[in-house]
């Protein structure tokens, strides 16, 4: 074997590391290639990046860029950020000519036209509004300007932020704005609310005109609370109205029915940059939440808050410039060249005399009453409107929410007149199956008197059940109509659980047969209920808080109406029943009828109320101007047709006068008197919601004897002559003996007179001396009665110096034998109606034996302290009035009770 030469193999490493070194340059500079390709590629995405950034027209102007452009490495970029460019403007030149189209289409007329074309023309538009309101215009490239518009009304609230100088500017564009959306739409349909944290004198003033009708209300820069108050009223209203009718929003509810139920409302509030107090813009926040839903969008100038509910932005950049949120940052809007003053007041002044026009001046009472009469039905509530807000109705609603009601005026401020506007406009929509009326008038007059058959006009209102009139001296009839109130409450809820409901609307469901109307008690001057410290305004409160708590879910509604604070005092300690009083009505200068810090009614024109169903919160105030309801016929030409409509002879109102006594004759219960069954001595007219008399029953019981106490001769006279004449209708003639004696000579007429009505009436009349007295009431102790024996004993007392006489040799004086008849007469059918004239005589009279021979007495002007003795030792309140009675019958009465004597013709 051979072995290769050094040399040789040195040759063939020294190769073999040239095609290492070879191999490893061709790797090193494949590497290099690929970093600089790299590093190209970047250099690619960057200056695309910085192009991109500054815009190829901004590219071009930069000298740096527009170099590195220019290099060949570069151009690709060049090519494909120009082909990039050329599509985008392509594409967008399109836009210009799409918004162009857009807002032509959804924002004619004023809403987008120039003013040319509107201004002072009366917009039209009624269900629906454009959603975009044009405010400037924009220029995106050669393509020329497109117009720039913002949402407003159910779509969006706007903020705008102001630069330096540019309240002229702002004020422009929110005059130009306003101006657009009230030439728009109907006049009427939208209202304006303007407020300025800074402008003492005037906020937009160039609207002026527009001030004067409800259009465009001003807000005092210091109370900002008051709009913001008013704005959640309208929501809180507005989302119940809508939410009850099954929708979310207000432009949901006016779709499906077809009718604008509310105006639209725009509230312009201009701040100062500051944060509002965090209190109000708690509130601001919570408004802006809620209020598109109801048709109320706000516009707020340098607030710096972030609204709720959908806002677009308008930033000023100069007085005739601005960027807004509808189209970006990037694009710059040239605003709308300003109207001038005398554009912008003459268009307004022009819309509000459209608007004055349109709502046809003040509304009548004729204006309240719907279409059709009695087509409501009150299984949930009763509505009305009772007056009128700038032409639009302003309704009470008595139902869930506000089930009593409160009202007060002073004197002369329309209370009585708004109750009339209140009872007809009820009365013409719901039919009396579905509202009964219990009215009570305290004061003096005669209020209500109209509403019942009078002598003039015969007509009622076949609402009213009951009327009451001059009742201020008689509390307690007020008191009659709390207890009905209560024992119907008592009927209903018996009938409720029944049924197995709990209110009035499933009552009604489950008992379609049943009579259940809502009842609605009004009691003007309610405040005399509580007018002294007495039994009756114990008894008073405990039912009018039971009333006014339960009444709700019984259909039981309270109107009480009084002179404000006398009123409002009388709820001291009461405060049960000023709380249920949800609804408050104030009238002008009404104090305390809405809550302290309420002042609407202080400020409210002659004839208006201000209506307020959230126990008198600021935000609930809604003021009407109430028309004349009470001046001549007004009333009676609604009052006569209904009467055609519904009236029912049977059904006539029950009318209580306290200023006249009604005539025995009248009284039912004295016409239904007959022969037959325990005779029964009527007295006088009960004090109560039916129409029922005081009597006595002479049953021959122990005790069934009667005394009239006191000295009032015409009431005496009165209470006797009721007692004998209703006596002698339960008597066939011959039937019963009157025995008469009069001691009291100048009633001598009056009895002489009844004697003869007995006689004609075929009665057996015998007159008596005080001699004849005792002697005859021995007879009667002594022989069997043959038939039943009356003693009409008149002045008993004068009689008792001769009855006391004993005749010599005799045992027994003639008062023994008064004594005795008193205690046996009964029994044996001999009764005695008897008249003493002071309490002691008849103490006397009957002396040892105590009261209880006299079973039932009415006292006149004896003083209660006199009288427990007779009432079984009760304590007595009674304060003796003329042309009252208070009556107590051991045998039915748990106390006495205030009756009132008939009238009776004076001989
Ligand atoms: N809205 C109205 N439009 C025109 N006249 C009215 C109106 N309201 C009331 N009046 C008239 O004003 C007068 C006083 O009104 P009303 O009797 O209603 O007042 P009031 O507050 O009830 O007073 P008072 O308590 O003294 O009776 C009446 O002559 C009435 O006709």
């Amino acid at each position: 074997m051979r072995f290769p030469k050094a040399s040789e193999q040195r040759g063939r490493v020294l190769t073999a590391l040239g095609n290492m070194r070879q191999q490893l340059s061709l790797v090193l500079g494949a590497a290099t290639a690929s970093r600089e390709s790299a590093e190209t590629h970047l250099a690619r995405l960057e200056l695309e990046q910085r192009v991109v950034r500054v815009g190829i027209a901004g590219a071009a102007g930069d000298e740096d860029l527009a170099d590195a452009l220019r290099h060949p490495a570069m151009a690709a970029v060049r090519e494909q950020l120009n082909a990039v460019h050329a599509a985008f403007y392509r594409e967008a030149g399109t836009v210009p000519g799409q918004l162009r189209e857009l807002v032509e289409r959804v924002a004619p007329g004023a809403a987008s036209r120039p003013p040319s074309d509107w201004l002072g023309r009366v917009g039209t538009g009624t269900l629906t509004v454009p959603p975009l309101w044009r405010i400037g215009s924009s220029t995106m490239d050669d393509s020329g300007p497109f117009p720039v518009a913002v949402p407003l009304l159910d779509e969006s609230h706007l903020a705008i932020t102001s630069a330096p100088k540019t309240r002229e500017a702002i004020d422009s564009l929110i005059e130009g704005l306003l101006l657009r959306v009230l030439s728009s739409m109907e006049p009427g349909a939208v209202r304006v609310h303007l407020w300025d944290v800074g402008q003492l004198t005037a906020v937009l003033p160039n609207i002026y005109p527009l001030s004067r009708t409800s259009a465009v209300s001003i807000y005092d820069p210091t109370r900002l609370e008051d709009l913001l108050d008013e704005l959640a009223g309208h929501i809180r209203r507005i989302h119940a109205q809508t939410m009850q009718a099954g929708h979310h929003s207000l432009r949901g509810l006016r779709e499906s029915i077809g009718q604008r139920t509310e105006p639209w409302r725009i509230a312009v509030l201009y701040g100062n940059n500051e944060t509002l107090p965090p209190e109000e813009l708690r509130e601001l926040k919570r408004i802006a939440g809620g209020a598109l839903a109801a048709g109320i969008s706000l516009i707020i100038v340098d607030m710096p808050t972030v609204l709720g509910g959908g806002v677009e932005n308008i930033r000023l950049l100069d007085e005739h410039r601005a960027v807004t949120s509808m189209i970006g940052p990037d694009l710059v809007v040239d605003l709308d060249p300003p109207l001038t003053s005398a554009q912008v007041s003459g268009t307004a002044s022009k819309l509000a005399e459209a608007l004055i026009a349109k709502q046809g001046g003040p509304r009548s009472f004729a204006d309240l009453l719907p279409a059709e009469l009695g087509q409501e039905n009150s299984a949930r509530e009763l509505r009305a409107p009772v007056g009128f807000h700038e032409g639009d109705p302003v309704e009470v609603v008595i139902g869930d929410a506000t089930p009593h009601a409160l009202i007060g005026g002073p004197s002369g401020s329309g209370k009585t007149n708004f109750l009339y506007a209140l009872i007809g406009s009820l009365a013409a929509r719901y039919p009396p199956d579905e509202l009964a009326l219990y009215l009570l008038d305290f004061k003096e007059g005669v209020s209500f008197a109209g509403l019942a058959p009078g002598r003039r006009d015969n007509s009622w209102l076949p609402h009213a059940r009951l009327i009451g009139i001059n009742v201020n001296t008689d509390r307690e009839f007020g008191l009659a109509l709390l207890r009905f109130l209560a024992d119907e409450l008592r009927r209903r809820s018996a009938a409720a659980k029944e049924h197995e409901v709990t209110d009035l609307a499933a009552l009604r469901q489950q008992d379609p047969d049943g009579h259940w109307p809502r009842i609605v008690a009004i009691i003007d001057e309610f405040q005399y209920l509580f007018s002294g410290r007495d039994t009756v305004t114990n008894q008073a409160t405990a039912l009018l808080e039971d009333i006014a708590r339960r009444g709700r879910a019984q259909g039981i509604h309270l109107i009480l109406a009084s002179q404000d604070i006398a009123g409002i005092d009388a709820f001291w300690g009461k405060p049960a029943v000023f709380e249920q009083c949800t609804l408050r009505i104030a009238m002008p200068k009404a104090r305390r009828v809405l809550a302290e810090t309420n002042n609407a009614a202080v400020a409210a024109p002659k004839w208006h109320a201000v209506i307020n169903h959230d126990s008198g919160v600021a935000h609930g105030n809604q003021l009407a101007h109430v028309p004349d309801a009470s001046s001549k016929d007004i009333f009676s030409s609604l009052q006569r047709k209904l009467f055609e409509l519904y009236a029912n002879d049977d059904e006539r109102p029950r009318l209580f006068d306290g200023a006249h006594s009604p005539l025995l004759e009248h009284s039912p219960a004295f016409g239904g008197l007959m022969p037959g069954g325990t005779p029964k001595v009527l007295l006088g007219q009960s004090i109560d919601v039916d129409d029922a008399a005081c009597a006595v029953e002479l049953s021959r019981s122990p005790g069934r004897n009667f005394a009239v106490i006191g000295t009032a001769s015409a009431e005496a006279l009165s209470i006797m002559d009721a007692a004998a004449r209703s006596l002698g209708r339960q008597y066939a003639p011959h039937a019963v003996e009157f025995l008469v004696s009069c001691e009291v000579d100048r009633c001598a007429p009056a009895v002489d007179h009844l004697v003869d009505g007995l006689k004609s009436d075929a009665h057996l009349v015998t007159r008596l001396t005080a001699d004849d007295l005792g002697p005859r009431m021995l007879q009667l102790l002594e022989e069997p009665a043959d038939r039943p024996r009356i003693l009409l004993l008149y002045g008993v007392d004068a009689a008792l110096p001769t009855l006391e006489a004993k005749k010599p040799g005799e045992l027994k004086s003639g008062l023994d034998h008064f004594r005795a008849l008193l205690k046996q007469g009964p029994t044996r059918g001999v009764h005695t109606l008897g008249w003493w004239r002071s309490t002691a005589r008849l103490k006397d009279t009957l002396g040892f034996g105590g009261p209880d021979d006299i079973g039932a007495w009415a006292a006149l002007d004896v003083q209660g302290s006199e009288l427990s003795t007779f009432a079984a030792g009760q304590v007595v309140h009674w304060s003796p009035r003329p042309g009252r009675a208070l009556f107590f019958d051991r045998s039915t009465h748990v106390s006495p009770e205030v009756m009132i004597p008939f009238d009776r013709p004076e001989f």
